[in-house]
């Protein structure tokens, strides 16, 4: 290990580090160039690094600072890991944890509560203190049998675009949803250009490019697969419940489609919006977003709650030095946090208060799994402590 050095990457790093990360991602490679540019552009300078070992690049890990919509409405600063890979050469040294020791200082250095990734794997950061918190189901939808309760109206204002009319519309539409729901997380405009541009490398031979829907209020975009007959939506973004239906009215009506697949926030409400419940397929359920609190007061203090109350909680953390007893006193809804000497109502680690953390797991089914103790009472308080309005949807991978 004592060849090894970690650094932040610079400007001549960039070749190599795209042909790592697509090894370790099992991207195409080599990434074309445009893509390469585009990615590059997305990437903050000061917060990425690199490990070599001797002169070669075997490892890197960056975050990028993303707003994050917490339970009640209020935008968090987090920081977004991501892009963490390591050489196959020289997996299960050490470098991960290494490179996370240096992240984790630098997130409490610039004062970030809140840290959030989406993960390549669910067994690698619950001992760094993540928890899986938001949650979306694959569906497959049947367009044959979704058929809606209510008639279409008559004036229905979607329409196709362009990727132009789509770049110049999105960023707002996309704002506007992201307030409507906790989890959800804000795009920097840097990254637009490669969200609309439509690179050959997200899809095979047989898959069209993307067909843009607009609507005042929401906006969609979707693939087809000529060969399969399906088309898979890549992005839905609704601010209103018009919006939302009136897309889907789209979507599910596209001729010649026989399936259509996308990720649904848990709650949508499309299944109770059609005539028949078995149209949309749940086909699985995907850990979309962990979360690991950095700071417990911060954090807390941050979100809103579903019920008032006083309880105390015990928190363990294996990893840095967020264990200790809080005292979480709600009224109206607001939070106040103080460390406490008093008896713990419940007890929990890190990883698992972080999963609450957006009400998009149950602390009742947590406690449940044994990975929360405490009596009855207090389970049922902090359960409906932790509840939002609505389930968490980050509608961002990154
Ligand atoms: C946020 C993101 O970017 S998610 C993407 C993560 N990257 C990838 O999946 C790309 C392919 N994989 C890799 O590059 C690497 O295998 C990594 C990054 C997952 C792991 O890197 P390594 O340097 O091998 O991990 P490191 O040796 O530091 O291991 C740290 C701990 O995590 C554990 N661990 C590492 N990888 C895994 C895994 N895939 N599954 C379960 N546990 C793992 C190790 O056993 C070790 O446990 P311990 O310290 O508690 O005993």
């Amino acid at each position: 290990m004592t060849s090894l050095t970690m650094s932040p990457a610079t400007d001549a790093d960039w070749p190599e580090i795209f042909r790592m990360d697509a090894r370790a991602f099992a991207l195409p490679a080599p990434l074309p160039d445009e893509e390469q540019i585009e990615f590059r552009a997305k990437f903050p300078d000061d917060a990425t690094y690199v490990v070599r070992d001797a002169d070669r690049i075997v490892a890197f890990s960056m975050y990028f600072v993303l707003p994050m919509t917490v339970p009640g409405g209020r935008e968090v600063a987090t920081a977004g890991l991501s892009w963490v890979s390591v050489a196959a050469t020289h997996r299960r040294r050490g470098l991960l944890r290494r490179m996370l020791d240096t992240q984790f200082a630098d997130w409490r250095a610039a004062g970030h509560s809140l840290a959030i990734l989406t993960a390549s794997e669910a067994t690698i950061y619950e001992r760094f203190g993540f928890g899986p918190a938001v949650f979306a189901h694959s569906v497959h939808i049947d367009p044959s049998t979704a058929a809606f309760r209510t008639p279409a109206p008559d004036d229905s204002r979607v329409r196709y675009a362009t990727a132009d009319e789509v770049s110049t519309r999105l960023p707002d539409i996309h704002a506007r949803w992201a307030a409507t729901r906790p989890g959800a997380i804000g795009r920097p405009d840097a990254w637009w250009p490669s969200i609309v541009a439509d690179r050959g490398f997200r899809r095979n031979s047989q898959t069209s490019g993307l067909h843009y829907l607009l609507h005042d209020d929401g906006y969609a975009s979707y693939r087809i697969d000529a060969r399969e007959h399906t088309a898979t939506v890549d992005d839905f973004v609704a601010v209103t419940d018009q919006a939302h239906d009136d897309l889907w009215r789209v979507l599910t009506a596209l001729d010649l489609i026989t399936s259509v697949h996308v990720d649904l926030p848990v709650d949508d409400s499309l299944p109770h919006a059609l005539t028949d419940v078995r149209a949309v397929a749940v086909k699985g359920l995907s850990d979309v977003l962990w979360v690991s609190i950095l700071d417990v007061a911060d954090a807390l203090a941050s979100r809103v709650y579903g019920a008032d109350g006083v309880i105390v909680l015990e928190v363990g953390d294996a990893y840095s030095d967020r264990a200790g007893r809080y005292g979480l006193r709600v009224s109206d809804g607001d939070a106040a946090i103080t460390r406490t000497d008093a008896p713990a109502d419940v007890t929990l680690d890190i990883a698992v208060l972080s999963s609450l953390y957006l009400g998009g797991v149950a602390a009742r089914d947590l406690a449940t799994a044994g990975r929360i103790t405490g009596d009855a009472e207090a389970v049922r308080l902090l359960d409906a402590m932790f509840r939002a309005s609505r389930a968490p949807f980050s509608g961002t991978y990154f």
